[in-house]
């Protein structure tokens, strides 16, 4: 419920009973009560006196007077005072007394009174009744009772403002927080947001510097399309770390990442400056190469990898599959990589059987993209560290082509 909606009781959560509880706190009773109305002559007779003698005192302290600042505010500053004198002696302090003295502590709250000069206004104000009350009340066990009357309602309005003063504190730091986290969460959506962006507007996979694969339908797209115009071929080369889930579970996901950044080191070192790598996701990689048949992809690309990678990785094997297109007939980007990830997936698969002994007919369709032997199929062994020994899957027939 808005702040607005309640009334000063309600925030306050003050009611009749609470009010006799307080009342009750500083014992103060029916014979109080009657010992205040019985001054009440007296007060509403020296109320001028008592209300300009006080104002005299409290403009005299100049960060007071800064705060009351002009003469309509401290004229309407003694009416108030005039009303909340009288109302000390009026001997009724029910819930409308107590409302006058919240919003007292509210208004001193809102206009910056420290706790301090309230206080000492307090103190002023006492010393001019108690002047007024040895001025007036010869009989000392009358006087004694007016003065401890006096003193009890006055430390109950007290407890008054000052609840307001902490309530207001409270609200104000609960407000406080309420902003800072709402900061905190359009800061947090703007970052993400942002990143987001960021992430698609980058070309490179932040791992492996290699090109991003949001890029590849375009970039792949816009290659095919030069090639076609000049009828030259184009090679997709897909690679995959075999078994790299092992590894990982084995080795570590930090060491997983230095695998793959290995492997697209190796890339680099392998690739020609018009060919596109990409980081398909995960652990696998595809190459895009320009004016290049299939048999000249395995024997360059594939040769110069394969020494590149021996120089980085130690007991790591990776699995591929080459495809062409061109240069009469073209797939599109989509399909030839489709194409080549197949072509890595039965080898891959092929060459698993292979090495457990059960080569099947599956296999042995597929026998052109298959090892040499089994020796060349490499194993992924535990315990690797970052200097990896790396074997590629080789298909056979392996032909040197000249650029
Ligand atoms: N360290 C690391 N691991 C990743 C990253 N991205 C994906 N992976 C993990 O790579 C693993 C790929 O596992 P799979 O797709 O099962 O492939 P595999 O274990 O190599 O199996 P085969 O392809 O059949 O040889 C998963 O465990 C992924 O969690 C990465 O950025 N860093």
């Amino acid at each position: 419920m808005l702040q607005t909606e309640q009334t000063l009781f309600e925030q306050m959560r003050i009611t009749e009973l609470e009010i006799d509880f307080r009342k009750s706190l500083f014992s103060f009773t029916l014979a109080d009560v009657r010992a205040l109305q019985s001054f009440k002559p007296v007060i509403e007779e020296n109320i001028d006196k008592i209300v300009d003698d006080f104002y005299g005192l409290q403009t005299s302290v100049s960060e007071i007077a800064l705060l009351i600042g002009d003469s309509d505010t401290l004229a309407r500053l003694r009416t108030a005072q005039r009303r909340y004198v009288l109302d000390l002696f009026n001997g009724v302090y029910d819930l409308e007394y107590v409302n006058n003295r919240l919003r007292i502590g509210l208004v001193h709250k809102r206009i910056g009174v420290e706790p301090k000069l309230y206080l000492s206004a307090v103190h002023t104000l006492k010393e001019l009744i108690y002047a007024e009350i040895n001025n007036s009340v010869a009989d000392d066990l009358q006087n004694e009772r007016i003065r401890v009357a006096i003193d009890k309602l006055v430390l109950f309005d007290v407890t008054l403002v000052f609840d307001t003063y902490i309530r207001s504190l409270v609200s104000e730091i609960e407000n406080a927080k309420d902003k800072a986290e709402r900061y905190a969460q359009s800061m947090e959506s703007k970052v993400k947001e942002r990143t987001q962006q960021l992430e698609e507007l980058s070309q490179t996979d932040p791992l492996t510097g290699l090109l991003n694969v949001r890029h590849l339908q375009e970039i792949g797209t816009r290659i095919l399309r030069a090639a076609q115009r000049r009828a030259e071929p184009v090679s997709v080369i897909y690679l995959d770390v075999d078994d790299f889930k092992s590894f990982n579970d084995t080795q570590g996901h930090r060491s997983g990442d230095e695998v793959l950044c290995a492997v697209a080191q190796a890339i680099k070192e392998s690739t020609r400056v018009e060919d596109h790598s990409f980081r398909y996701g995960g652990d696998e990689f595809c190459i895009i190469m320009p004016n290049c048949r299939e048999d000249q992809a395995r024997d360059n690309f594939i040769e110069r990898f394969n020494q590149n990678i021996k120089l980085h990785l130690n007991n790591i094997s990776l699995s591929y599959g080459i495809v062409d297109t061109g240069p009469y007939d073209y797939d599109d980007a989509n399909t030839l990589i489709h194409k080549a990830d197949q072509k890595m997936y039965s080898y891959k698969r092929a060459a698993k059987l292979q090495q457990q002994g059960t080569v099947s007919m599956a296999a042995n369709d597929i026998k052109s993209d298959m090892p040499q032997s089994a020796s060349q199929v490499g194993t992924p062994q535990a315990a690797i560290t970052p200097t990896i020994v790396h074997s590629i899957q080789q298909p056979q027939g392996i032909n040197k082509v000249a650029e």
